[in-house]
């Protein structure tokens, strides 16, 4: 079983560069095989497991697919299969994404179900709601989900009962071939949103007002093929940005998107944080000492719940007492238990953690419960005294590339480990070569 081990006391100094969003880039390629001409070149996409899986996703419906340094290509002008299976959507649930474009263009789709994870249920109702508002049958059964239509969807008055980013996304997926216009109310405003609908546009499609509550979406006949590059991962920005914080150190977060990060900061800050937007990036550097705050997580642009965990980690260092309040999932504290096994003072009551700070943490052998939770025990590793082990990494895999080695390269004493100890490098990256 591979390891990050994690020795604490360094600060982290210099300069890193963001990948570009995990959570961009699956519907982006997703979104891919809508186009029934040309063939879409995707640019910074990120090596991560759950690229390589949604790459898998399409080969197996026979889309033309090919990823070579950090550039996918997707040609979807053959007929494709309407299908995906269980062993995708278990390893991801965004494989669900494809629900929308297959329905668009073909009339059909077929999905495994995607059951719940580590940090909740998460139902995929509202999806399957706005495809039936747009006129198509929904039939969940053996496992699957299963859509169709008679013909192209109709636009159609939809009203999300909460701001869901993957219903956002399949539904204007779906709704960019439909006939007639679409109004989407109450949908996410998260900037992978934005970066969806742009390229959609690119395509040939006519979705207007994302990034705001209501998306209007009129219908066209036909998509095509286009170039696109991905924004920066916004959540792999905020993590490095609690790595400076939390170590007193000084990094410049080149690619960190202050437009997309505003809760972040502003949080940050009254902790204490000096940040400074600078011409490609954000400079932060920790105080000597951080203070506490409190957070409620809440849908973009409030505080994102894929920070969660990691701002706890930060919140363990601060003077004083914290509260976070998870409100967009319903069970994402498992990290709880692991931080606890450092020697964090931490208390849960209900749907919110008292943290007390400032704690002296210890290194311990812990699990990564999810990606975000497996970035969060690195993190504090990083304050710890003595040495933090951290397994589960296939989690850190799927979101984050070359975790250990980007601390590594800001001066942190962490390496990636296998069963005998050697060190291992970039894992994905390797993976993804000798897949594509
Ligand atoms: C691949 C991707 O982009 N993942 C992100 C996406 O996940 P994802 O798109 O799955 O998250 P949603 O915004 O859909 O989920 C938000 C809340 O809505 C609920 N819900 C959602 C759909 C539905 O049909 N019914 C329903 O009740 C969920 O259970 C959850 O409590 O947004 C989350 C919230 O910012 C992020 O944490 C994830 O990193
Ligand atoms: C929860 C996350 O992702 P996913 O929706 O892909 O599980 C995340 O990126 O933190």
């Amino acid at each position: 079983m591979e390891k990050i081990i994690v020795r604490g006391g360094r600060q982290l100094n210099g300069t890193v560069k963001v990948e570009g969003a995990k959570n961009a880039v699956l519907p982006v390629i997703a979104a891919s095989i809508i186009a029934s001409e040309g063939k879409s070149t995707i640019h910074e996409v990120p090596a991560l497991a759950d690229v390589r899986t949604i790459k898998e996703v399409l080969s197996n419906m026979n889309a033309d697919i090919s990823i070579s340094n950090n550039t996918v290509t997707v040609d979807a002008s053959q007929p494709l299969k309407t299908e995906a299976p269980f062993e995708f959507v278990r390893k991801m649930r965004a494989s669900v994404l494809v629900l929308g474009p297959l329905l668009a263009r073909y009339g059909h789709a077929k999905v495994a179900m995607p059951g719940g994870c580590a940090i909740g249920s998460r139902p995929i109702d509202l999806h399957l709601k706005g495809f039936e508002a747009m006129g198509a049958k929904v039939h969940v059964g053996n496992g699957f989900v299963e859509v169709h239509s008679e013909g192209r969807l109709q636009g159609a008055k939809i009203y999300l009962d909460v701001p869901s980013v993957g219903a956002t996304e399949n539904i204007i997926m779906a709704a960019a071939l439909a006939k007639g216009k679409t109004v989407l109310e109450n949908c996410a405003k998260e900037p992978e949103i934005v970066d969806l609908a742009n390229f959609l546009n690119k395509m040939g499609a006519k979705v207007v007002g994302a990034g705001t509550e209501t998306i209007r979406i009129e219908g066209v006949e036909t998509l095509h093929g286009v170039e696109h590059t991905i924004i920066p991962d916004r959540i792999e920005a905020g993590t490095f940005m609690v790595g400076a914080a939390i170590t007193g150190g000084n990094v410049l977060v080149q690619g960190a998107e202050t437009e997309h990060l505003r809760s972040l900061v502003s949080k940050m800050e009254e902790m204490g944080v000096y940040i400074k937007e600078e011409e490609d990036g954000l400079r932060v550097i920790g105080p000597k000492k951080l203070k506490a705050t409190d957070i409620k997580t809440l849908p973009h642009p409030g505080f994102p719940t894929d920070m969660q965990s990691q701002m706890m980690a930060l919140m363990l260092r601060a003077e004083g007492t914290s509260v976070i309040t998870e409100t967009v999932f319903e069970n994402r504290f498992m990290h709880v238990e692991e931080f606890r096994r450092m020697n964090a003072k931490l208390k849960i009551e209900g749907r919110s953690v008292i943290v007390e700070g400032p704690t002296e943490l210890q290194g311990a052998e812990v699990a990564a419960t999810d990606l975000r939770a497996g970035a969060a025990l690195i993190l504090a590793g990083l304050t710890a005294e003595g040495y933090t082990r951290v397994t589960e990494l296939k989690h850190i895999d799927r979101g984050y590339v070359d975790l250990a080695e980007k601390f590594a390269s800001l001066g942190a004493d962490v390496e990636r480990v296998n069963d005998d100890g050697e060190v291992v490098i970039n894992p994905e990256k390797q993976q993804q070569t000798s897949v594509s």
